[in-house]
């Protein structure tokens, strides 16, 4: 599925330009990482392309047809949406929430099946967190909660997956873990778009990586061009220094002189 955005541009009500002229396009299975200061606007693009905003101007594509124009359920069929922050509401246990994110494939009476629930099985195995399943939903801890949203998410059998700070909450050996999972889900297919706030996280996985600055898209290509020093530099405002690892070409992105 390919997904393309053409000129956007966000406002809050009573508020400034958040962005203009946004125009960027990619294909499952592309990994797209954007990145950018705090404000600048990631969460607002994503809820741009998820048909949750609408763009004051321009227009979201799927497969070259407006958003607007696919039903909540056709999107979601095709689109998983993960945001930033996913406050627990009820005391559901984690295969429930799991097996919910198949609530776009249920058939009239709109109860999940067997079918679903091994679906979400699978998916807290994949992303190993079994353990997990019989527990409330309210009741795990932030990182553990991120996990089962993708695992949700991914019963969903998206076609693009969009991440709004995926990592934030986990642990150094998850983080890890999840890239390798970003990493595998493109080889199912599966495209991803995600944001972050580690430009390491563009070097690692990303086929592309968007650069997003006050206003808008700064820079939109491959990692390795995009995440260098000195924009780097210009984007955080403070000093980086580009290392290479182990002497395979893997870079990683260090603040400070
Ligand atoms: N619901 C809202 N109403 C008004 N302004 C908002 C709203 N949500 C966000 N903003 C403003 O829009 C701008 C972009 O916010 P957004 O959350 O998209 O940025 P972000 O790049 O995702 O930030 P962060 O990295 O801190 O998560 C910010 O100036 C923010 O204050």
């Amino acid at each position: 599925m390919k997904i393309r955005a053409e000129n956007l541009a966000f406002q809050y009500k009573h508020g400034r330009p958040v962005f203009s002229d946004i125009s960027f396009e990619a294909a499952s299975p592309d990994i797209v990482c954007i990145l950018g200061p705090n404000g600048t606007g990631k969460s607002t693009l994503l809820k741009c392309l998820v048909n949750q905003h609408n763009p004051t101007k321009g227009q979201v594509y799927y497969d070259d047809k407006p958003v607007h124009s696919y039903s909540a359920r056709q999107l979601a069929a095709r689109i998983a949406y993960i945001p930033q922050s996913h406050a627990p509401a009820f005391p559901f246990s984690v295969l429930d929430v799991v097996t919910m994110g198949r609530t776009a494939h249920f058939r009239y009476l709109g109860a999940p099946g067997k079918k679903d629930r091994m679906i979400a099985l699978e998916n807290l195995h994949f992303l190993g967190i079994d353990r997990l399943a019989d527990k409330q939903y309210t009741e795990i801890s932030g990182g553990e909660r991120q996990l089962v949203m993708i695992a949700a998410a991914l019963t969903q059998e998206p076609q693009i997956l969009l991440l709004d700070e995926p990592t934030s909450h986990l642990d150094f050996g998850n983080q890890f873990r999840f890239l390798q999972i970003v990493k595998t889900l493109k080889h199912k297919g599966i495209g991803i778009i995600m944001t972050s706030h580690f430009p390491d996280h563009a070097l690692e996985v990303a086929d592309y990586t968007a650069v997003m600055n006050h206003g808008g898209l700064v820079h939109f290509g491959k990692p390795n061009a995009v995440v260098t020093e000195s924009n780097m530099e210009k984007l955080y405002d403070i000093p980086v220094k580009m290392i290479e690892v182990s002497g395979n070409g893997r870079k990683s992105c260090i603040a400070g002189d």
